[in-house]
């Protein structure tokens, strides 16, 4: 799903307008409609207070439209307009007219903190303050009512996006941003949405479908996207009936120290999981019985090293190889890795240590191969990029380094970001029970299982964490989240795999059909 900026939102407005030879006042009509219809289903009726507020804009518009049509339906709706500024939109005036041919209870004008209204703890309050217009910081007092707004802690629903968080840029004022119990945003959610700094704005996310032009919404290309199960399921490749073990690749884990080899052994053993045909573990020597004991159908080679791997030196007749697991960070390992990476050809996977390896000196970043996929969590990357003033600094700095390297980088955490030069391919899969030791060695075998397989190297990233993160929410349905561990994520990668062509909306009947036919 293309996660659109607000530039391009305007121009599949203003396309919608010419190609439908329709009016902007029709399409704000639709757009409030739509949230109308989706705040009457929930209310059926009940009658609670609803405080509405209203910027001056196409957001303020939203919101007093939205206010008619509860009128209409006799909803108890209070109106206020947030006087910030005096350039009213063309729509929000039509809008205000509007509202008051319905209502003898005019909108009131807010224009400063002594005209706040309290608000019942039973209201429900709608916030159409600010949308994707919003370019520079609130005003004192406009930042004073969206706080009295959150300080009311009532349930309230954001119209488009909640008001204060930027769209295409950092959010200045994190204390100034409306807390959505609900955002009901229009056509396509915003990428703030996902990111770690605005997303407790924005909560449970609707997006209403208000026909924007399709023509424009296909061919217009995003920075972002929205990875769901749709985009996977046209990744995978099934098959073939008469495919043998030689089809589906070599991979080759690098890894392990003492007291760290369970690193490697999960990661061999998701590697396996997620279809590799054979997988080696290349691993210091005291963990030779370890790994075979814990993975029979992993092949071991032992460095001759008993605690912390110091020569690399690794045949080349693998597909992929994944380095870094619990590989510690030993001096004698770092001079080791170096010697690798001057000789190494094949495609890489890096994690955790050898991330920090390569974050100890970043010269050893121009040796890395084209297209090697590195998976750090925030911390790694922290250490690899330098400090970040927010989560769009942040980006842009990923999008430097995947550039430096020409490869894939994986931002590990809730909502994890693939980054592929400039553009972001965001995870909507995953929950915090996965914040769990061992749950990245995981992720490394899923990719490094799909790269050997045939995946090219962004498929198999962006694939791997949304197959990582929808086996983390199927083994949580049982574990719940406190006791998921990182193993749970590699039994219950088959269901990850077999989920991917379910339906979600399984009917009640057929589910108590299958209860049936399994007792
Ligand atoms: N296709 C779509 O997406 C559709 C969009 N629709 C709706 O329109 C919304 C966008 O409306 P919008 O462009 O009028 O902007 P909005 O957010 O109401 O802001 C109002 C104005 O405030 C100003 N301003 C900015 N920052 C400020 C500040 N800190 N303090 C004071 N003033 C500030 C700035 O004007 P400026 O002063 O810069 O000229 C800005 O223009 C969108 O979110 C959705 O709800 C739907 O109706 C139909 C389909
Ligand atoms: N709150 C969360 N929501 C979704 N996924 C999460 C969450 N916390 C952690 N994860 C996932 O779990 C994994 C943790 O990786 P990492 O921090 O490297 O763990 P470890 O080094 O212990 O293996 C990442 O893939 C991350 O995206
Ligand atoms: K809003």
């Amino acid at each position: 799903m293309k996660l659109f900026s607000a530039k391009q939102l305007k121009e599949a407005d203003q396309a919608t307008e010419k190609n439908e030879g329709i009016t902007s006042i029709d399409l704000m009509e639709r757009a409030a409609g739509q949230a109308f219809e989706w705040i009457d289903a929930q209310l059926k009726g009940q009658q609670v207070p609803i405080y509405i507020f209203c910027g001056i804009g196409n957001n303020g518009g939203d919101g007093l439209a939205l206010g008619r049509l509860l009128l209409n339906k006799k909803y108890d709706v209070h109106s206020f307009v947030v006087n910030y500024s005096e350039n009213r939109s063309k729509c929000f005036l039509i809008n205000y007219d509007r509202y008051k041919n319905t209502s003898k209870e005019w909108p009131k004008l807010l224009k400063s903190v002594d005209d706040f209204p309290d608000i019942p703890a039973n209201a429900l309050v709608v916030d159409a303050i600010f949308g994707i217009g919003l370019n520079r910081p609130l005003d004192q007092w406009v930042k004073q009512l969206v706080i009295h707004i959150n300080q009311s802690k009532t349930f309230t629903i954001a119209i488009d996006v909640p008001s204060g968080m930027f769209v295409d840029s950092a959010t200045p004022d994190l204390e100034a941003v409306i807390e959505a119990s609900v955002t009901l945003t229009f056509q396509a959610p915003k990428l703030p949405f996902f990111l770690p700094e605005t997303a407790r704005f924005s909560n449970s996310i609707q997006v209403l479908n208000i026909g924007l032009d399709g023509n424009y919404l296909a061919e217009t290309p995003t920075k972002a996207k929205l990875i769901t199960k749709p985009d996977v399921q046209k990744m995978y490749q099934p098959r073939d009936k008469f495919s043998h073990k030689g089809t589906f690749g070599h991979a080759l884990i690098v890894g392990g120290s003492y007291g760290k080899m369970g690193a490697v052994t999960l990661a061999v053993k998701a590697c396996l999981r997620a279809g590799a045909g054979k997988t080696t573990t290349y691993i210091p020597e005291s963990g030779y019985t370890i790994l075979q004991t814990a993975v029979p159908e992993a092949m071991v080679i032992a460095a001759q090293e008993s605690k912390h791997l110091v020569d690399f030196s690794v045949s080349n007749e693998y597909e992929a190889i994944a380095i870094g697991v619990g590989l510690g960070t030993d001096v004698k390992t770092m001079k080791g890795f170096k010697k690798f990476l001057e000789t190494n050809k094949t495609q890489l996977v890096l994690d955790a240590d050898a991330l920090n390896l390569l974050a100890q000196d970043k010269e050893l970043l121009k040796l890395l191969p084209k297209n090697c996929v590195l998976t750090p969590h925030p911390g790694e990357l922290e250490r690899l990029v330098g400090k970040w003033k927010n989560d769009f600094d942040k980006l842009k700095k990923t999008v430097s380094l995947s550039k430096s390297i020409d490869g894939v980088v994986v931002i590990k955490g809730a909502y994890t970001i693939t980054v592929y030069h400039d553009q972001y391919y965001i995870n909507s899969t995953g929950n915090p029970g996965m914040a769990t030791a061992g749950s990245g060695d995981v992720l490394t075998g899923i990719i490094t299982g799909l790269i050997v397989q045939g995946y090219d190297v962004l498929t198999a990233a962006v694939f791997g964490v949304y197959l990582h993160g929808s086996t983390g929410d199927l083994a949580a349905q049982q574990t719940g989240y406190n006791s998921l561990i990182a193993g749970d994520l590699i039994d219950f990668l088959g269901d990850g795999f077999i989920h991917l062509f379910r339906s979600d909306n399984v009917p009640q009947e057929t589910a108590g059909n299958n209860r049936k036919n399994s007792n």
